[in-house]
């Protein structure tokens, strides 16, 4: 039996990038000896194993067939008969259907060495096309490996076109479709994960009004947005909302994120943007009344960390869009109202009903004399 190092960590290797994690393939070998070696069996699909010590996989080679549509609809064969080569080939893209042997020799049947010096994601044979997931693959390494270069083959862009067209891009599972996307949002260029499955119309598909967003612009506002949103947060929700936020109404925005599986906090953030950006890229700045009931709506009394994060997302928007925000002013009236001492306005002697009314008025109050200050003082400077 053979051991080899596979996909990623010989990629990563050869990049001169960090590895992550190190995948194996073992040729020659059979489920019962390498149990016999110690290894653990994990996953119900395929014999994939743990390493007893380094707790790393190690995979038998195997062959996989497309029977169903979808993530799951997969056939595997694996057996001692079945070669590196066979399993090498199953691989979405050349750079990843590389191995190393144990000696150190690159095992490359399908150019992922010339790939990496041309910085090409060209796909290894037709079979690529058995799993749609790997169009969000390819876009991802596309936002990763944009900035050494990197781009997609032609041939391999006209094959996801494709697979689009035929509709196979319908059977993925909504949670992976979010897992790749959350990943591509903390890629370095984000922005190319979604210019990549818009020139294969994959986009269209998925996130029908970012789609629309990118096809009337070349400089499209929603990606601007992502790309400060990046550079001023590592939030994916900042990220996640700075993106979509600005795009359509509130409820679009809610319906858009939970087809797209956006867990809660994602959601609430894109949903606080479209909903408040207006106001906090506009008038509320000048005028008390919104700017408290806007504070209100986004419970920035009880969530200060959720508003400073909110603030970043429409920023971000409000610089793609050229309106400035103003959230020194607003981040002092919050404070200045925050500060407001319920205790206290107890002790004079307010309950219930117009206590809550004090704590309004005052907070009210407060936000009034910081916009006042802050509009004077602009004016002196
Ligand atoms: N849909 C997929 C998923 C994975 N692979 C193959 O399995 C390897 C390991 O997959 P994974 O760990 O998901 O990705 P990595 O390439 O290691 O990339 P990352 O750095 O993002 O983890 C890949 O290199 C590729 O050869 C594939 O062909 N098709």
């Amino acid at each position: 039996m053979q051991t080899y190092l596979v996909g990623g960590a010989v990629r990563d290797a050869l990049l001169g990038r960090a590895v992550k994690d190190r995948d194996w393939v073992v040729v020659g070998a059979t489920p019962d000896e390498m149990l016999a070696k110690g290894f653990r069996q994990v996953g119900a699909d395929f014999p994939v194993f743990l390493h007893p010590e380094t707790q790393e996989e190690y995979a038998l080679a195997r062959t996989e067939r497309k029977k169903g549509h979808g993530y799951h609809g997969f056939e595997v064969h694996s057996a001692p008969d079945v070669t590196l080569e066979d399993d090498l080939r199953r691989r979405d893209l050349t750079i990843n259907a590389m191995a190393q042997a144990e000696d150190g020799t690159i095992i490359d049947p399908f150019g992922g060495q010339h790939d990496l010096e041309r910085k090409l994601l060209r796909h290894v044979s037709p079979a690529f096309s058995e799993d749609p997931l790997r169009i969000l693959r390819v876009a991802r390494f596309a936002a990763r490996l944009e900035p050494l270069g990197f781009r997609v083959a032609p041939e391999t862009n006209e094959l996801m076109r494709e697979m689009v067209r035929s509709g196979e891009v319908e059977h993925l599972v909504p949670e992976r479709i979010w897992q790749e996307t959350q990943r591509a949002l903390h890629e370095h260029r984000p922005d190319v994960y979604f210019r990549v499955m818009q020139d294969c119309d994959a986009l269209s598909r998925l996130i029908p009004p970012l789609a629309n967003a990118l096809t009337s612009n070349a400089n499209p506002a929603p990606l601007r947005a992502l790309m400060l949103a990046v550079q001023l947060s590592s939030h994916t929700a900042v990220r996640y909302a700075a993106l979509l936020g600005g795009l359509d109404t509130p409820l679009a925005v809610e319906d858009l994120s939970q087809s797209l599986r956006a867990p809660n906090d994602c959601q609430a953030m894109a949903i606080l943007v479209a909903t408040s950006a207006d106001d906090l890229l506009g008038p509320a700045t000048e005028d008390p009344d919104l700017l408290l009931a806007v504070l209100d709506r986004c419970d920035a009394w009880r969530r200060p960390e959720r508003f400073d994060d909110l603030l970043i997302a429409i920023g971000a928007l409000g610089q793609a869009t050229l309106r400035e925000l103003d959230s020194h002013s607003i981040k002092q009236a919050l404070e200045a109202a925050r500060a407001v001492d319920p205790q206290a306005l107890m002790a004079e002697g307010h309950t219930g009903k117009a206590l809550g009314e004090a704590i309004r008025r005052t907070r009210h109050q407060r936000i009034a004399t910081v916009l006042k200050q802050n509009k004077t003082g602009n004016h002196h400077d």
